[in-house]
């Protein structure tokens, strides 16, 4: 194995939609930055979940929409050849020349390889025999039959931005059984006649909705009710409306065992594959998808030369981070994280959010007026020595207070902060309300069968909102609103010169606050 070393001011590694926020907003006060990233620039949001589920989404809502609407004929069945090309292309067929030019471009030095930790600021990237090539990335080119390999001393901090793996459940017979993780689904060749979904999760949820628009006969597997981080009466209406759509939904039920004879030989794809059900019940189908939650991606990045061990991980194997983003526990306090390594907030947007905080944190820490192009300039709140003030640009707050996501089903559903048991556990006093969306004036504008609820959570001792859940045609997009609201902790009182336009659902605001009273 040959070995170079180089030096820069900060290491990433994960190269994915956070690991690239993180590395550009860090190198603005003129840090050097190094991204290490072993697959494909821009991760897995890229090439195998935001932006593929959302396409294979896109047309089945489009056509619930034309069908909804009044003077419109149904415009049929998608066309599954151009929905999967159309995914092809927003995933540059998984090519990911055009994310590499970007970082490249924004001043960072790529790296390619596998990154593990290997002592303190030091990190040892290595490329696996078969993918080493002439451009490998890795400076000189390196062919032959030995791994290369490369040292990367950090001046100053390392970011770790590994992301998170599928977990598979240890259901007997599932692993040899080779179902598909979110991986296959998001980017497979063909839609199966028939699939069956284990896990009622967000990603169980929305490739159920997108196989059956797609035309295939979906059976979905929850343990308890559909999307447990959201309100129940979310899942339950997602539940619904699945059904509508002919998915199989079972709650509360979990796979007893597995069985797919020939899955594994060599030749041609695997057969059918049956699940059975506690009760004896079997379901047969073309294919398996499980869906039952992703762990932070720490097993092999070498945390435990750093000495981080089991007991100093979090949940799942979770690197642990102040507001800062810095790992607790590592003394010099040199090792930093974001996005789903952390397992805080697994999602783009909060993982791109914590990226942000964790780079103004670094350039301002360690960078030089001289190289300054960052607002943190002059910034009356410098983060040198600090934990970061809640709600100052060096502390993720957000991640507690205000985080937000998105579900596409049909219907999407939407929410920031907490759900109501979760507010009330943590001892918010709060009053939830609720109001049917179908109600309020631009919902029956939209369409005669326009189905969806919203509810806030009033703080009823601040008198500002701490929550709001949206379910309903485009409730994402109904959803920034309420988070301006929760992150400016608005009082009522003022929100009530919020004037809703009419007739718009946005109307919803305005009953909420009548209903509570003002
Ligand atoms: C099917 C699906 C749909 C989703 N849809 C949405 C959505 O609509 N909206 C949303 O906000 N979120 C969505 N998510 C979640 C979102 O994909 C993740 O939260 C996001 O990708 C996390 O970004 P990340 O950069 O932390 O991790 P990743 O995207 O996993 O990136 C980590 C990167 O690090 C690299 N890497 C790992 N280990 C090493 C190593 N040792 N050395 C070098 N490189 C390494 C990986 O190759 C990868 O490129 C979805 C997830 C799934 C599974
Ligand atoms: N639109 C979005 O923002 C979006 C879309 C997809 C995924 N994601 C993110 O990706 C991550 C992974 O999604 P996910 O749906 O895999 O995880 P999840 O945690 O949302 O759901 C997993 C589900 O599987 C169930 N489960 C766990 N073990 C099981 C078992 N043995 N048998 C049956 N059910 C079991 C859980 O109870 C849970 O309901 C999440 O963090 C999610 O936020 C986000």
């Amino acid at each position: 194995m040959s070995l170079s070393e180089e030096t820069f001011d900060v290491v990433v590694i994960g190269g994915g939609a956070v690991g690239e926020n993180a590395a550009d907003r860090a190198s603005r006060t003129g840090l050097s930055v190094a991204v290490v990233e072993s697959e494909l620039v821009g991760g897995e949001c890229s090439y195998w979940a935001c932006m593929p589920s959302k396409v294979l989404l896109r047309a089945g809502a489009v056509r619930a929409l034309a069908r909804e609407t009044p003077g419109l004929r149904d415009p049929g069945a998608p066309d599954v050849a151009a929905v999967l090309a159309r995914r092809d292309e927003i995933t540059s067929n998984w090519d990911d020349s055009g994310q590499a030019s970007w970082v490249e471009g924004a001043g960072l030095t790529l790296v390619r390889g596998h990154g593990r930790l290997v002592g303190e600021r030091l990190v040892e990237v290595t490329v696996p025999e078969s993918s080493v090539s002439t451009d490998s990335g890795l400076g000189e080119a390196e062919t032959g039959d030995t791994p290369v390999a490369r040292r990367l001393r950090a001046r100053h901090a390392v970011i770790v931005a590994t992301g998170s793996v599928p977990v598979l459940p240890d259901t007997p017979g599932l692993a040899e059984a080779a179902p598909w993780s979110s991986r296959e689904a998001t980017s497979a060749e063909a839609v199966p006649e028939s699939l069956v979904v284990i896990g009622g999760g967000v990603v169980g949820a929305e490739m159920a909705n997108a196989y059956a628009d797609l035309g295939a006969h979906v059976t979905l597997l929850s343990r308890g009710g559909l999307l447990s981080g959201a309100e129940p009466f979310a899942g339950e209406m997602v539940a619904d409306s699945l059904r509508e759509l002919g998915v199989d939904v079972r709650t509360d039920v979990e796979a007893a065992s597995v069985e797919r004879p020939g899955a594994g030989l060599e030749g041609g794809a695997p057969g059918p594959v049956t699940v059975t059900l506690p009760d004896g019940e079997k379901i047969t189908a073309a294919e398996l998808l499980v869906a039952t939650g992703r762990v932070p991606r720490t097993g092999d990045i070498g945390v435990e030369s750093v000495g981080l061990d089991g007991a100093a991980l979090g949940r799942g194997g979770a690197l642990v981070v102040d507001d800062s983003m810095q790992v607790s526990g590592v003394p010099g306090g040199w090792l930093y994280a974001c996005g789903d390594v952390t397992g805080r907030a697994p999602t783009t947007h909060q993982g791109k959010y914590q990226a942000r905080v964790v780079g103004d944190v670094i350039a301002a820490r360690y960078g030089t007026e001289a190289g300054d192009r960052s607002p943190t300039s002059g910034d009356p709140e410098p983060a040198a020595g600090q934990e970061g003030k809640p709600w100052s640009r060096y502390a993720a707050t957000a991640d507690h207070a205000a985080r937000v996501q998105v579900v596409f089903t049909r219907p999407q559903v939407s929410w920031v902060g907490p759900t109501e048991r979760e507010a009330r556990s943590a001892g918010i006093p709060v009053e939830a309300v609720s109001y049917d969306l179908a109600w309020v004036g631009g919902a029956s504008v939209e369409s005669p069968g326009y189905t969806g609820r919203a509810q806030v959570l009033v703080d009823t001792q601040r008198r500002i909102l701490v929550g709001a859940t949206f379910v309903g045609p485009e409730a994402g997009e109904m959803l920034h609103a309420a988070t301006i609201a929760v992150v400016g902790e608005v009082p009522l009182d003022r929100l009530w010169h919020a004037v809703p336009a009419y007739p718009t659902v946005s109307e919803v605001w305005l009953r909420f606050l009548e209903s509570y009273g003002l």
